[in-house]
């Protein structure tokens, strides 16, 4: 049977698909403005109205992507602490209130996306699923296996001191720090997952295309968090396609792949592992088996472990959520770690003042530039510490709003009820630029950590670069 439509019929179909998308919009629009449970929270109507208001802050109007961050800023200016920052989500702006929102309840997270952006632990939404694979990892970030860890970060700095002497002071090369510090942490954090570093400190130029990975990552977030649309899209889109339409997210998958290789190699031997153990028990030989274990034992990484983990259930163990657990590890800390890094060696140096007391500090407990030093050591000095606390204050490490989720309950802040399952942000850089707690929140200074400390003020409990809670960094140690 052959169907014909006459172009007057498709202008019909196209006409009254028009009136009816229009029509679904505009109701939109007067349910939000005028029945909408957020209704009466102050905010720009349009960006009640819809979320393109965002988007076009954070896509279109430059000077730079993400822009949106510091348009929130100005709304709190005008419209006061809490603002309705689009159609379904309020923001806060006020540092008495972050602990409410972030260490009072054990809250669900949100994303734009209504779902888990991928299977890590920071992008899980359901605070069940988030404590249960939050809990498989706890122990790798405690203070003890830091510490188990000196070793091996030691061998790394090294490795890099070595390299910058080789490559940039003998050379006379103008050297990025961070992307040296990048390569740092990025081998540090793949040795600990994999038991296998991604090598960057062994190239002469420290692996440049690593930090500009995450560079044209970050990029893309405004874009792939507004129309989720293309983050969806992206998983579905042979890479080759990726590459041509969006240069920039190539890397992304270079990355990606990386991942997915070491951890299936992690997969494989830990399956490997139990067919023998099984075999061993199977014959009665406890001797050979003791030898087997403790040869696995050896081995061990973060995924080796998580693969053991009785808390996880077998869905929880699959190659696809390790590798999206790995590559949001790699994310969470390889970038944050080596930018901040980096932001201290800057501060110092143009500080000259605090780069000689740094100095003094460390000569009193060195006596040469590379005597060995422990963590411990070095935590105790009061000048380090503080120029890393005012590093870490100043330096909008983590930009975007953090979006937390109370179920249940009614949140009240001051005269105003959220409701039950009200996307709720704040924005952790604007709690450290706020001037009332941070005068003069733009001007490194360290003083006021230890102005703080000989007072008995207590500023931590506005310092939250690692974010507070359960939800906190598990790589803050
Ligand atoms: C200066 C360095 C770092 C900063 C400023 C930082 C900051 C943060 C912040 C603000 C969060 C909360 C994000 C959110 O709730 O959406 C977070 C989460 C996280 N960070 Fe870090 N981070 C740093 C280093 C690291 C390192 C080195 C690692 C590990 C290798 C790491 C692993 C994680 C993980 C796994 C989470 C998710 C925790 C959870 O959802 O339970 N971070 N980080």
């Amino acid at each position: 049977m052959e169907v014909s439509i006459s172009l007057h019929q498709l202008a019909w179909v196209l006409l009254c698909s028009g009136l009816l998308f229009t029509a679904y919009g505009l109701y939109l629009i007067v349910y939000r403005l005028y029945l909408h449970p957020l209704r009466h929270f102050p905010g720009p109507r349009l960006a009640a109205a819809t979320y393109y208001y965002e988007v076009y802050y954070d896509w279109f109007k430059g000077p730079y992507k993400g822009r949106n961050a510091w348009h929130l800023i100005e709304l709190h200016q005008k419209y006061g602490p809490i603002i309705r920052r689009s159609p379904d989500e309020l923001s806060v702006e006020d540092p008495d209130w972050f602990d409410v929102l972030f260490v009072a309840g054990r809250r669900d997270k949100w994303s734009r996306q209504g779902k888990d952006s991928n299977g890590s632990v920071q992008s899980t939404l359901s605070r069940a699923l988030h404590k249960k694979r939050r809990g498989a990892l706890t122990r790798f970030f405690s203070k003890r296996s830091i510490l188990d860890l000196e070793p091996s970060i030691n061998t790394k700095v090294e490795k890099l001191s070595a390299g910058v002497e080789k490559n940039f002071l003998n050379t006379g090369a103008i050297l990025n720090a961070s992307v040296a510090f990048v390569a740092l942490t990025l081998d540090t954090i793949t040795d600990y997952c994999f038991n296998q570093s991604f090598g960057c400190l062994d190239k002469s130029d420290f692996a440049p295309e690593w930090r500009k990975t995450f560079w044209d990552m970050f990029e893309n977030i405004p874009l792939l968090k507004n129309w989720t649309f293309f983050a969806n899209l992206l998983f579905l889109v042979p890479p080759v396609v990726v590459r041509m339409t969006n240069p920039s997210l190539t890397q992304f998958f270079i990355l990606e792949k990386a991942n997915r290789q070491k951890v299936a190699e992690i997969w494989k031997e830990w399956n490997e592992d139990q067919i023998q153990k099984a075999k061993l028990s199977e014959a009665g030989l406890d001797a050979p088996r003791k030898d087997a274990l403790s040869k696995a034992k050896k081995k061990r990484t973060i995924f080796y472990d998580i693969m053991d983990s009785a808390v996880l259930p077998p869905e929880e163990k699959t190659p696809q959520r390790m590798a999206e657990e790995a590559f949001g590890m790699v994310v969470a800390g390889g970038d944050t770690t080596g930018r901040a890094m980096a932001n201290l060696l800057y501060h110092l140096h143009a500080n000259p003042e605090w780069l000689n007391r740094v100095r003094q500090e460390l000569d009193s407990v060195m006596v040469f530039s590379n005597s060995p030093i422990t963590l411990s050591e070095l935590e105790i000095l009061p000048v380090f510490s503080a120029c890393i606390k005012e590093t870490l204050r100043i330096s909008y490490l983590v930009t975007d709003s953090i979006m937390l989720i109370e179920p249940e309950e009614p949140l009240i802040y001051k005269e105003w009820v959220i409701p039950p399952g009200t996307p709720v942000g704040m924005t952790l850089s604007h709690l450290h630029m706020d001037e009332k707690i941070f005068p003069e929140p733009n001007t490194f200074n360290p003083s006021r950590w230890i102005n703080a400390k000989a007072a008995v003020l207590d500023l931590d409990k506005y310092f939250a670069p690692f974010s507070k809670g359960n939800r906190a960094c598990l790589g803050v140690k």
